[in-house]
């Protein structure tokens, strides 16, 4: 027999490539989701709950410098499979996921590994380097000085062949920008910013030509040679990707029925009496076995046995032993490689560097849509139009007591809808960019809340004085200029409120929809009961009058009555038969003591617009952070 003696260089130079060889290993991984059966109305007690399992014992090894594609029919567990590696899943996860000897927790994800999702999340109106920039300055450490941060984001942009669109506009669903493609590399830019040592993506090519989808393969087989492990599901591989891949494992009800190299996939199958026909994709051909056809009762029995087969034979299969000693072998080893965790966010950015650059990208956004800008600056000023046509000057006959309650209805209505309208349309993108980078551990949910109740003052200020300045003078309420700082000041706190009330219910619910009428009825609830310029709030019955307390409008219509109507003169004219002649005896019968409840009022204005926004970060918590594919 002959001897082989490496030299103890050699040795030194193998056992450093095995020290630095990473590896994700999963063991008997299974993941259990439940699900209400029955409809909804039947109502939690009487609704069966139903277990499905949608992985089960999925055993698999990945190393760095291999890219590994995972394959399925649509709903054969891919996409689970990547949450369950990323700690994102919502069922209940049995088995062991091990980095480099460690087990997998939501820390060690965010130091480690990217998650590319299913859907491009980013801002419209900012240009690629812009997106990457603020990206980079919210994902690199503190330390990082503003050139070593483009000089990363310069080495992505090549990385991922973004050079040509690098100054190019993202767009979105309306704003025409770069292509689906450039889109989906942008994403991937974004999660390369941290170099991470694992990257997962879930259908990277999807809606892409086969030259795109074949380019960023290509740029991902590039990534993981040079030491990354890179997985991602995909659906239907031509063969020029089926040639770029290390492994593929293929996935079918949650079950393997193949993992490993992509030049032991033919023979394996072969083996099993499967040989791949010429001229066939053997991903696709495999994947097709693979499945369920439902078409008919006997296909699905054929075709079902056949799946069983394959999953059977798998388990049984040297690969599969061989996989699972060594996934057994790494999740039971010591952490020899403890120092390979070191958590690279250590020295993250500063929470003020965080704040400022969410703040500062908000900002930039809005500048750049002159669509968002105008509607932000305009769209409570342009309902004044529409006032001051039908009003015009009140002066102070008798009929314009009338008058000035219809316009302080109007004034106390109107600012929170315009909220409302704003927030719809523009805070959805922002919080679907915010539920990625908070799942990815960049910033909190107060942070984002309060970056994005900052960007909008400048607007909410500039609005108000807009449409109280010339509401105010051209209608010709009471003639002071403190009056005119305090009507402006209520606008401004209802205009607030009505967007922070819309905010919170953005957080409750995903479609902005389903926010828009709940905040709308809830505002349109509240001014009836509460504003007392419906119907006197003293002669509601009693529980309504309790209620009334509840609702800003309350104290909103206290202070905007009040500050018109105290010691306001009218003219009696010989025709009117019962005369107010001054407004305080109007505040006395239906806003009694409201003059001195000004301080109070307003305190009750801030804590409401307070209140509100405290209360949207408690909706986002308890709702958690969704997964937006
Ligand atoms: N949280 C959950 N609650 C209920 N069902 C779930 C949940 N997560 C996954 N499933 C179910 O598990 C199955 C696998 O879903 P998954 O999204 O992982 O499939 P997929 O292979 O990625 O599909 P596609 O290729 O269509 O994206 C589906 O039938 C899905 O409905």
């Amino acid at each position: 027999m002959d001897v082989v003696v490496f030299s103890k260089n050699q040795v030194d130079v193998v056992q450093q490539e095995l020290d630095e060889t990473k590896t994700l290993s999963l063991l008997h991984v299974s993941y259990v989701v439940k699900q209400w059966a029955g409809p909804w109305w039947k109502g939690a007690c009487l609704r069966p709950v139903i277990s499905k399992t949608v992985l089960n014992q999925i055993t698999m090894q990945l190393k760095s410098g291999q890219i590994t594609a995972l394959l399925g029919n649509s709903g054969s567990g891919k996409t689970s499979l990547l949450d369950v590696i990323s700690c994102r899943s919502s069922g209940s996860v049995t088995g062991k996921v091990y980095y480099n000897n460690h087990e997998v927790t939501k820390a060690i994800i965010q130091d480690h590994a990217s998650y590319v999702m299913q859907a491009d999340r980013l801002l419209p109106n900012l240009t690629v380097r812009e997106t990457l920039l603020y990206t980079a300055r919210l994902k690199l450490p503190g330390n990082t000085s503003y050139s070593d941060i483009k000089n990363k984001v310069q080495t992505v942009i090549m990385e991922m062949g973004l050079k040509n669109v690098a100054d190019s506009r993202v767009g979105g669903q309306i704003i025409r920008g770069i292509s689906g493609g450039e889109r989906r590399r942008v994403t991937i830019a974004i999660q390369l910013l941290q170099n991470p040592d694992i990257v997962l993506l879930d259908e990277p090519t999807s809606g892409l030509d086969s030259h795109t989808a074949r380019h960023l393969v290509k740029s991902l087989a590039d990534m993981a040679h040079n030491g990354k492990i890179v997985l991602l599901t995909i659906h239907q591989p031509s063969s020029d990707i089926f040639n770029l891949l290390d492994q593929v494992a293929i996935l079918t009800s949650g079950e393997l029925t193949f993992c490993g190299g992509t030049n032991e996939l033919v023979p394996y199958f072969s083996k099993l009496g499967y040989p791949c026909p010429h001229y066939m994709n053997p991903l696709d051909y495999y994947v097709d076995l693979s499945s369920i056809d439902r078409r008919d009762p006997n296909l699905e029995k054929t075709t079902t046995e056949r799946q069983q087969h394959f999953i059977r034979s798998f388990i049984a299969s040297d690969i599969n032993v061989e996989a699972v000693q060594t996934a057994t072998e790494d999740t039971l080893q010591p952490s020899k490689r403890r120092q390979l965790l070191s958590s690279k966010r250590i020295f993250g950015p500063s929470k003020v560097r965080v704040f400022y650059t969410i703040l500062s990208r908000m900002n930039v956004n809005l500048f750049r849509d002159r669509k968002d800008y105008f509607s932000r600056i305009f769209l409570l000023p342009l309902f004044m139009v529409f006032i001051l046509v039908f009003l015009g000057h009140l002066g102070l006959k008798q009929a314009s007591i009338q008058d000035r309650i219809g316009l302080i209805y109007q004034s106390a209505t109107v600012p929170p809808f315009m909220g409302i309208l704003n927030a719809v349309a523009l805070f959805p993108v922002q919080r679907n960019l915010f539920y990625r980078e908070c799942r990815d551990g960049l910033y909190s949910i107060p942070t984002f809340l309060v970056a994005y109740t900052i960007h909008i003052f400048p607007f909410l200020v500039l609005s108000t004085i807009i449409f109280s300045s010339a509401t105010y003078w051209v209608t010709g309420l009471y003639p002071t200029a403190e009056r005119f700082g305090l009507y402006t000041a209520a606008i401004f706190f209802l205009q607030l409120w009505g967007e922070t009330l819309t905010v919170l219910f953005l957080g409750v619910f995903l479609d902005p929809n389903l926010a828009n009428s709940t905040t709308a009825l809830i505002q349109a609830a509240a001014v009836v009961i509460s504003s007392g310029l419906l119907k006197n709030v003293a002669t509601l019955v009693k529980p309504l009058e309790w209620l009334s307390w509840g609702f800003i409008h309350k104290y909103s219509g206290e202070i905007l009555v009040a500050n018109e109507f105290q010691d306001l003169e009218f003219s009696c004219e010989s025709f009117v038969s019962a005369c107010i002649p001054n407004g305080t005896i109007y505040l006395d019968l239906y806003f009694p003591g409201s003059p001195d409840h000004m301080k109070r009022n307003f305190a009750a204005l801030g804590s409401y617009c307070v209140a509100t926004l405290i209360f949207a970060m408690v909706a986002f918590k308890i709702r958690g952070i969704r997964n937006l594919y």
